[in-house]
């Protein structure tokens, strides 16, 4: 009996090391300007070549302005300009800022039709866990070991554990795959899916679109998850129909039924189950500097005497004076500086219509600023051929291309020390956005909501004010 994990695993497995690492074959090999200059480097050094270029994809998301042309000169241009002579030195295809089909790694792959179920996908990323909601395995990986898949086509591992996060009952409305997020990291803790692969299952996920999964997906890696996983359904596979990369004619049948193998077995046992109602879940939103410092937005900034241990108490502490929280205070009455509707956790169109949905025909807060940042170019082309781009525009807000933009501060969006932001994206780290910047994750619609009141706000909090 087996988990899909296992499944996946097996089939990739080319040697069976003696300490338990396992040399695995890699479908395919994601690149990105931040994370594969030394491998490269190191290709270049030992006079080796990439092995299967057809399989590698590299794209300019981190450092990439949102607004106008990466300039000539600095650190971007540095970084994107070696990028560009790396793939054209080793024949690796590359998406550029600029052109149709760049945007954020984990955006494009699934875009692309690249992540198919059942496959392996790495990518010098942290939030390659992403690509899991199709049914893959894929996980980030450190500049050496790109360097190895670079070269080889295959990585070695130990094998993760396999953990379970089943989400029984509907997912009220105006809650989304993003606040589950927070509320399962909010109950585990930032350490809690350590050294597993979460599989998410159960009713809750089988009703997410693919977007949705994507986002849940995402942010595995924040419960310090290797990797997080969805088995592939009919969903799956009327997502990827027709997509660039997707099999087409007898393969595509030959794929689609194969794929209807990659679910865990009935009697195959996970190492660690969570199981998690969603039917009495509201909008999350983090009020710390690590994602698992999450309250309902109903909420209060809580008392750091209240957590249950000494570290979480320090770590409480610590988190309320950077954010500048005082305990008691009731969520919704946080004023917010900045908002910031985009990155590889929330920048797909279902992420932007929803948003637009709650600013059509209004106008943001004044003193306000709001980003949105598509998350990939075709996001872009998709959103402003349904006329979202106007709808932003018209509510105040900042209409911009795509790329990783305010979700880390790599490129020229970033927060003033001190500034206060309701962010999409999936980390709240100190000076994540900008030295000195504060960060409260929340959904599109949380956003969207903060975003016309000035401070917190939950979508279902809108109905009454105007
Ligand atoms: C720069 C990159 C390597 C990094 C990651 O690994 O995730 C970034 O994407 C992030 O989200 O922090
Ligand atoms: S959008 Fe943010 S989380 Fe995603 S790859 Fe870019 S920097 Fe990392």
């Amino acid at each position: 009996m087996s988990t899909l994990l296992d499944k996946i695993w097996d089939r990739h497995t080319v040697h069976r090391g003696a300490g338990g690492t396992d040399l695995l074959y890699v479908d395919f090999h994601l690149l990105h300007e931040g994370s594969s200059p030394q491998a490269f480097e190191g290709l270049r050094l030992a006079g080796r070549t990439v092995r299967r270029p057809d399989l590698t994809l590299a794209t300019e998301d981190h450092v990439v302005p949102t607004r106008g042309l990466l300039g000539r000169s600095g650190v971007a241009a540095t970084m994107v300009e070696a990028l560009r002579r790396n793939c054209e030195e080793f024949d690796v295809p590359l998406r550029r800022s600029g052109t149709d089909g760049q945007g954020i790694v984990h955006v494009i792959g699934p875009e692309l039709g690249i992540t198919q179920p059942g496959r392996l996908i790495l990518c010098g990323d942290s939030h390659t866990s992403t690509h899991g909601a199709f049914g893959a395995l894929a996980f980030g990986i450190g500049t050496s070991q790109v360097e190895h898949v670079l070269a080889t086509q295959t990585a070695a591992f130990a094998k993760p554990k396999a953990m379970a996060v089943t989400l029984h009952g509907d997912l009220p409305e105006g809650v989304s795959a993003k606040d589950v997020a927070l509320a399962v990291i909010g109950r585990i803790g930032t350490g809690g899916a350590q050294g597993h692969v979460i599989e998410y299952r159960g009713p809750a996920v089988e009703a997410m679109s693919m977007e949705s999964r994507l986002t849940l997906c995402n942010m595995s890696i924040e419960a310090g998850a290797k990797a997080g996983m969805v088995a592939p359904d009919a969903v799956t596979a009327e997502y990827l129909h027709d997509r660039p990369y997707a099999p087409v004619g007898r393969d595509w049948d030959e794929a689609v039924a194969s794929w209807a193998t990659l679910r865990t077995d009935d009697e195959a046992e996970f190492d660690r189950r969570v199981d998690i109602d969603v039917t009495a879940l509201s909008p999350f939103v983090s009020w710390g500097t690590n994602p698992s410092q999450v309250v309902e937005l109903s909420g209060v900034v809580p008392d750091p005497a209240a957590a249950p241990d000494p570290a979480l108490r320090d770590a409480a502490e610590r988190a309320l004076t950077y954010m500048d929280l005082t305990p008691g205070t009731p969520m919704r009455e946080i004023p917010v500086d900045v908002v910031f509707l985009g990155s590889c956790t929330n920048g797909r169109i279902e992420d932007l219509r929803a948003a637009a949905g709650l600013l059509d025909g209004h106008r943001i807060a004044s003193g306000v600023r709001m980003l949105v940042v598509p998350g990939s170019a075709a996001v872009k082309y998709a959103a402003e051929s349904e006329g979202l781009d106007e709808v932003f525009r018209s509510a105040g807000a900042e209409w911009r291309t795509a790329g990783c933009s305010l979700c880390v501060a790599m490129n020229d969006d970033s927060l003033a020390p001190g500034e206060r932001c309701a962010s999409t994206s999936n980390r709240n780290f100190e000076g994540r956005q900008g030295r000195g910047g504060r960060t409260h994750l929340v959904s599109p619609t949380t956003a969207a909501a903060t975003a016309l009141t000035g401070r917190l706000t939950a979508p279902s909090d809108l109905g009454a004010r105007r």
